[in-house]
Order: C-alpha cells, then structure tokens, then sequence
C-alpha cells in the first residue's frame, strides 16, 4: 500500500470526517464506485451486508479507501471537495497536497468509470490467458487432470536491482547468462513481488525485465496482465503493446490515434485518465530486442503532444523520457543485450529473469507431462544430463524438451526400443559440465542430415539407457513430435506405435517444406522480422496444403495483428524460427550450398558485394570438404550475431 499525504490525512481526521460525512456514506460509496476508487468488493464491505449503521458504514468506509492507499484516499477527498457540502470538509480539502502525485483536480472522472475498467480487464485478460501454442500439447493438457492455468505457468526465479549499469561488453554467450550469480546489489524475488511492484498505485517510473530468448519474458507479462485482470480490487489500468506489433507501423501516428484504436472500449474514460490520474497506468512494451526502428534518445525532438503523429521510435523515446504521458509507469522488456538501448538513467529498475531452478524445472515436467511416470522419466533423464539441465533453466526449452520427450501416451515408449536411434545420440560424457561447458556448447549443435532419418528419442526414457543429446537434437525431436503427430492424425490418446515406425518417412516427405521454412526463417532473422505475410510465405513455396498445411499450422501461427489488423504469420517461438534458421543454414553449406543463395532477396547482397560474395562460394566449394565450409559458414554467422548486438540470433548461432 502507498502512503502519501491523503493517506495520513484521512487518518488524522477520522474522527471529523466520521461526525460530518456519516450521513451522505452511501452517496460517498457511489461516486467513489463510479471513478474506480473502490471496487464492488470493497462495497459490500462498507456496507456490511446491510446490518450496520451510517457510522459504523463511514468507518468501514475509511478503512478501506486507507487500505486501498493514496490514490484511493485521493480520490475520496476530490469527491467530498465536488461535493462541496460544508465548510468543515471544504477547510480538509483544501489540505490535500498540491498535484505531482498523479491524480487530478478535474472533478471526479466520467461516469461509469468502474464498467469501463471492469470490461477492460475482460478483454485483456482473455488476450493474455494461458496458452500452448501446440495443439498436441493442448490436447496433453486437456487430457490431463491439471487445469490450463497450472499446464502453462510454473513459478521462475528473478532478480531486482535499483538502476542499471550497461555492461561493457557481452563476453559469453547470452544463453550462458541465464541463471549466473548476479551482482550483490541485485536481490532474487518471485514473481509474485515483480507483480506487486508494478501493479502498486501510484507509481511513475520505468522498468526493465531482462532475460535471454525463452526465459519467458512474455510469458511473464501475460501472466502479470492475467493476474491483474483477476484481480477485481487493482485500480491499475494496464495498457499491452508489443514492440513486435509496433513494427507493422510504418507510418508515422499519434499516440492518442494508437492507443484509442488499439483500446476503443476505454474511449470514454482513457483520455480523462491521462490526463488525471496518469499514476493509475501501467504501459507494458514488451521485446524491446525486436523492434526494428532506432531509438535515438539524444537526436529525437521532444514530444509532450499525443495527438502529434510521430514516427514509432521517435514515439517510444518519448514515451520512456517521460513526455508523453509523464506520471504513467513502464515496464520494457527485452533480451540482454538489447536493455542498453534505454540509458541507464531513465531507468528505475531492472529485472532479471534467472530461470527456473531445480525444483522448478521438475515442478514443470510435472505439470507439463500427462502424466507422473512420464513426467518422472523425464526429469530423470534431464537432471542425469548436467548439460541439458543446465540449458532447463531456460523455460522455452523445457517445453521443447517435454514436447519433444513427453509428446505420447506412455504406451508409446514402452513399445520402443533403442535400436531405432542410430544417429541421435552423442558422446559427450554425462555430467561432465563445469563452468566451461556453457562457452562450449556452441560446438554440440552441429547436426548431421542424417539427424532427420533417427526416430524420437522418448524411446531412451524407457530403455534404461540414458544417453546425452544435444539441443540441436532435441529441437530435431521436437520437430519429429510434430511431424510424426500429424502425418499420421492424431487422437486423444496419443498415435499408436505404429506412427513411430512411419516417422523416417513422414521426415523424408517433410524435408522441402522444412528447407522452405528454415529459408524464410533465415530471411526473417536476417532482415530481423517475426512477422511475415501471405507473399512472404508464397515466396517461398509454403502453400498450406496436405500434411504441410496441418505442420504448418503448427509452426507458423497465424494472427491477425491488432494493431493493423492484417493477416500475418509468426514462428510459434522464436527460438524455434532461429533453430530452422540454423538448420536450413547448415544442411545448405554442408551440401555446398550457399545459405544466400536460396532466400530470393537482396539480402545477403545487401550484406556482401555480390561479385566478391560468389567468387568466394565458388571457390571455397571447390577447395574446402564440406565441413570446413560449413565452420567458415558458422564463423560468418556468430560475426553477424556479433554485430547485431541485439541477441536476436543468439541460439542461430548456437
Ligand atoms: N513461467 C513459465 N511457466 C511455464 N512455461 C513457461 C514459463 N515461461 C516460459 N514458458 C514457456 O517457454 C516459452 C517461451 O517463453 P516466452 O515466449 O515467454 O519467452 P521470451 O523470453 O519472451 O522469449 P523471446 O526472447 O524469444 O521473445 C513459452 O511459450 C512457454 O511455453
């Protein structure tokens, strides 16, 4: 609860306001109901269920505007002052604080205040409500006896640290960051306390919530938004725009024209909130990494005027500077090495998602498997495996691993046997991880394409024979899971072992359609896209027909943006387009192809003069073997990653 000047106001004049105000309690009630100071809870609590009296109501009253916090006990002192009914209030009005502490002198708000907000959290809630994007795993779900909120959010670790410094420089891997030793002025916290911060009234500053690709950045956010729109007591109005979808808007735009298109239903009262209790808004602005305009915080013209149309980036500088709508909190979130784009000066504090720990990661095969046999193999094998343990804490890849691993009902893998996979196993010895093994794992993920003609490795779970995999392997499974899932259709109870058998040869039939996705998933990191549109996906032969259409579906999710509301498409994950990114970057170089030379742009000629560019090729196909040509392709790509410095093609890279 915030303390502020109202808050001990109210407190030391609870005896006068009891003796003046008792009679007008249920007038009081209604106003504050309608500006959204108190909600339909707090109501049937003032009123006690009808037995009490004015007085005892007007103490319940004060009680709960107290417990509410200043904004509340703000707003109940501009209600008596709009209510002007004796001089003793109107001597108590006059002590509330001068503004600055985000709330108006504009009277008491629109009416129907509290309908507005109510349906508001409706509509987000229901944008932000768990979801697995993998029909297979709904299905798992729904099977199972957890419910859908418990199937997809398991707690994470985070850290908070006032201020941020920006790192000199990025020497490891940005997947190696995940889950180090933090400084000692950052503190761990849940996700619950990251909640209560951000969702507390009134708050005014700007927030960054860090964590490498899959460390479940957004999936923090839309729990937080689900939490909120639960909560029917918050009198926070939270406002959700991702950076993804703010790249569609090419031209430039008011924000006042963004925000009343994006949230038509809070017409009525948005405008009044702004510019009356700014304190009462939370902007989230989630993947900072992904936004494709500058942000240039020294050269951007100021902008206090929200009907002005500004270009995107200029429009975020401005917001974050605080002159566009100053008094609102934001939080930003993003990959590691994109947070330096906001100067540490702006920034109040800095959130860190450090992963799920042991017990969370067991936590989460439990719930995500259908069930506890399964569920226990597993972890078995994850927690007998430091490596892919390790990589674990990253939560993106604990649901590939359990998609790829858990994807079946258990007759499944008992049916199996190990002789059906010849190619995925590596020899890395188990439990050899040190500190090293992080720097090193770049060097695992080098796949063979004879890594598409193996079958899934649940089979290892029962076997006995706990073998290592790569990642690279278990994104291949995970593939697999899919593919093999809808080449031969799918039922509740999970395919038959019959459908394993068949998987070579759904993979055989998948291939093209795979090389097509990992090219325009190449283009997309390349040009630093995750959206793509029907042309996009024509150019390069992805139809949507037969067993391709239902893969599709999977992989590419189809949303109509909100923002413009075109039809557009998207990886299912974004580590998953860096993953077939990658593929399709290796099997091209390790047939001596160019990666380049299939995307049909200009992008690679953007990148290299295009004479110089194909001598090389030519040459190096002539003179290097395969795999030589294939780690002077992989070098080439970590200098990209390099240079972008945006940690968008990390795992490519990986
Ligand atoms: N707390 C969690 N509980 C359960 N599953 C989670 C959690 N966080 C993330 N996941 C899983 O990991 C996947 C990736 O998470 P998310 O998209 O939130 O990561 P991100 O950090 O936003 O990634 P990126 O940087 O690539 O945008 C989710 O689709 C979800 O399946």
């Amino acid at each position: 609860m915030a303390v502020g000047p109202c808050t001990i106001a109210l407190q030391e004049r609870r005896v006068q306001l009891v003796e003046s105000w008792s009679q007008n309690v249920t007038h009081l009630q209604e106003l504050l109901y309608q500006v959204g100071a108190l909600t339909e809870e707090d109501l049937s609590l003032v009123r006690g269920g009808g037995r009490l009296g004015v007085r005892d109501s007007m103490r319940n009253l004060l009680d709960v505007l107290h417990g509410r916090g200043e904004e509340a006990c703000r707003a109940f002192f501009h209600v008596l002052q709009s209510q002007r009914a004796n001089k003793e209030s109107e001597s108590m009005v006059a002590a509330i604080p001068p503004e600055g502490s985000g709330t108006s002198s504009s009277g008491s708000g629109p009416t129907n205040m509290q309908e507005h907000l109510t349906k508001h959290k409706d509509i987000l809630g229901r944008q932000h409500s768990p979801v697995d994007y993998l029909s297979i795993r709904t299905i798992r779900c729904s099977s199972s006896e957890s419910s859908d909120e418990s199937c997809s959010f398991t707690d994470i670790t985070l850290s908070r640290c006032v201020g941020y410094t920006v790192p000199l420089q990025y020497h490891q891997h940005e997947v190696a960051m995940v889950g180090d030793a933090f400084r000692s002025q950052d503190q761990v916290c849940t996700f619950q306390d990251v909640c209560q911060s951000l969702l507390s009234v009134p708050a005014e500053d700007v927030s960054l919530l860090s964590g490498v690709a899959g460390s479940g950045k957004t999936t923090v956010v839309r729990r937080l938004v689900h939490e909120w729109a639960k909560d029917s007591g918050s009198q926070k109005i939270v406002l959700s725009l991702s950076f993804r979808e703010l790249n569609l808007l090419s031209e430039p735009q008011s924000l006042q024209e963004l925000l009343l298109v994006h949230y038509s239903h809070l017409k009525p009262v948005l405008p009044w909130v702004i510019d009356s209790q700014p304190g009462r808004i939370l902007l989230i602005l989630d993947g900072l990494d992904e936004f494709r305009f500058p942000l240039e915080f020294e050269r951007s013209p100021k902008c206090s005027d929200p009907e002005r149309k500004l270009g995107m980036g200029e429009m975020v500088v401005n917001l974050i500077k605080g002159h566009l709508l100053p008094g609102i909190s934001i939080l930003v979130t993003s990959r590691p090495h994109a947070i330096s784009k906001v100067p540490p000066l702006l920034v109040t504090q800095l959130y860190s998602i450090l992963g799920f720990s042991k017990d969370q990661q067991k936590h989460y095969f439990e719930q995500s498997c259908n069930s506890p046999l399964v569920a226990s193999a597993v972890w078995g094998y994850v927690s007998s495996y430091q490596p892919l343990q390790l990589m674990c804490r990253i939560p993106a890849f604990c649901w590939i691993v359990s998609t790829a691993l858990c994807d079946r009902a258990p007759c499944c893998l008992s049916q199996v046997t190990t002789t059906t996979l010849p190619n995925i196993t590596r020899t890395t010895p188990a439990g050899s991880s040190d500190s090293s093994t992080s720097n090193n794992r770049a060097e695992e993920a080098t796949p063979t394409p004879s890594t598409f003609s193996s079958t899934v490795p649940r089979v290892m779970l029962m076997s006995g024979h706990v073998k290592p995999i790569t990642i690279t392997e278990i994104y291949c499974c995970f593939l697999k899971s899919i593919l093999v899932f809808h080449g031969e259709g799918h039922s509740q109870e999970g395919c038959s072992p019959q459908c394993l058998q068949e998987a070579p040869r759904v993979l055989r039939e998948m291939r093209p359609t795979l090389r097509d996705l990992g090219a325009l998933a190449f283009k997309g990191l390349l040009e630093r896209r995750f959206l793509f549109d029907q042309a996009d996906l024509s150019s390069f032969s992805l139809d949507c027909s037969g067993l391709s259409k239902t893969f599709l579906v999977e992989i590419l999710r189809e949303d109509r943006a909100s923002l413009t509301c075109q039809r557009s498409f998207h990886f299912i994950h974004t580590s998953v387009q860096e993953f077939l990114a990658a593929l399709y970057y290796v099997l091209q170089a390790l047939s001596g192809a160019d990666p380049f030379s299939g995307l049909k742009s200009a992008v690679g000629v953007a990148l290299f003069p295009v004479a110089l560019h194909k001598v090389l090729t030519s040459t190096a196909n002539k003179l290097l073997r395969p795999r030589r040509l294939l780690r002077r392709y992989v070098k080439k790509a970590f200098s990209w990653g390099g240079h972008h410095q945006s940690g968008h093609m990390d795992l490519f890279c990986r």
